[in-house]
């Protein structure tokens, strides 16, 4: 077998796949999309994490590769339906790096309401901001959640701390016990929308999910509300938010991801220029911990896969 891993992995992990899998040929090194296209021919599994694009094109010149094991959550760069289609068995690691994002959130949310980012630039400016730089506190505001998924649901968690009033929509009906669990309360996104001082998208990037929050959802938000996108580029409006962060309907946005990664262009420059805005490159789940976590198991899931295979 020969097995690649394509983006990096924890050394813990690599150490584990090396000790559970002696006989195999391991390789860890990253191919951009034409070598890759090249490469794939030989493997048999591939492990990745967002950074690669398992496209179509790529799948094509897969002849021998059985198993795609994605160390991370989201699949929209793997081509899944051709993937299946071709009889490849495509395994992630749902959960396992959930929490990190959670505390991303939280700490973007701390950022814009205290100005933290904003702070640290005036000062290696040499600007004593003070009396410009007045917060608001978390506790008692109310945040909404859309997507009550492995994230969704850590958000809520840690925010039972700050003594939020907790508002959820999701598409699947959450139980009266789990609400109460988790001090939420589910409710239908024109409520969550209207009554949020702070929104949060953890939806995945689909069909149904592209630019999910855009003009109409911003308009209906209260003044001064404030929006984190640590889910996934394009489910979020970056031209909507521009205008809205510009006009002062928001008070602050949140992003660690793009819907060009890494992004290009005159509407980020315009964006990032806003002194309202906290941006970072898609590290929601860069942690030691959720990495360890999320290799660990990915490992885990395609040995077993392959012991299914001989
Ligand atoms: O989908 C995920 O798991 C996260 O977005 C993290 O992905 P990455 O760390 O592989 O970029």
């Amino acid at each position: 077998m020969k097995i690649h891993i394509n983006d990096p992995l924890d050394e813990n992990a690599l150490k584990k796949l090396q000790k559970e899998l002696p006989k195999d040929e391991i390789t860890s090194e990253h191919f951009e999309k034409d070598v890759l296209k090249d490469k794939i021919k030989e493997i048999d599994v591939l492990i990745v994490r967002s950074a690669t694009k398992v496209t179509k094109e790529i799948l094509e010149h897969a002849d021998k590769l059985k198993i795609i094991g994605r160390a991370g959550m989201g699949l929209d760069n793997i081509d899944v339906d051709t993937a299946k289609s071709k009889g490849i068995t495509v395994l992630n690691t749902p959960g396992q790096n959930a929490l990190s994002v959670a505390e991303l959130v939280i700490g973007m949310v701390l950022d814009i309401y205290r100005h933290i980012t904003r702070g640290t630039v005036g000062l290696k400016n040499e600007q004593w901001e003070k009396k410009q730089l007045k917060g608001l506190e978390l506790s008692q505001k109310t945040v909404g959640i859309i997507g009550f998924g492995y994230v969704g649901k850590n958000l809520a968690q840690l925010l039972k701390g700050f003594q939020t009033n907790t508002l959820v929509y999701d598409v699947f009906e959450i139980s009266a016990e789990e609400q109460k669990d988790y001090n939420v309360r589910q409710v239908s996104l024109e409520e969550l929308l209207q009554n949020s001082d702070i929104i949060s998208l953890h939806i995945p990037k689909n069909e149904k999910t592209y630019h999910f929050i855009s003009e109409p959802q911003i308009k209906m938000m209260k003044d001064g509300a404030v929006i984190i996108n640590a889910a996934r580029g394009g489910v979020l409006d970056e031209n909507a938010v521009l205008k809205y962060l510009k006009n002062g309907k928001l008070l602050g946005v949140g992003l660690d991801v793009f819907e060009e990664e890494p992004p290009k262009g005159d509407l980020y420059k315009e964006l990032f220029a806003l002194p309202n805005i906290v941006v970072t490159p898609h590290i929601g789940a860069s942690t030691k911990e959720a990495q360890e976590r999320v290799g660990i198991n990915i490992v885990d899931r395609v040995v077993e896969e392959i012991k299914k295979l001989n």
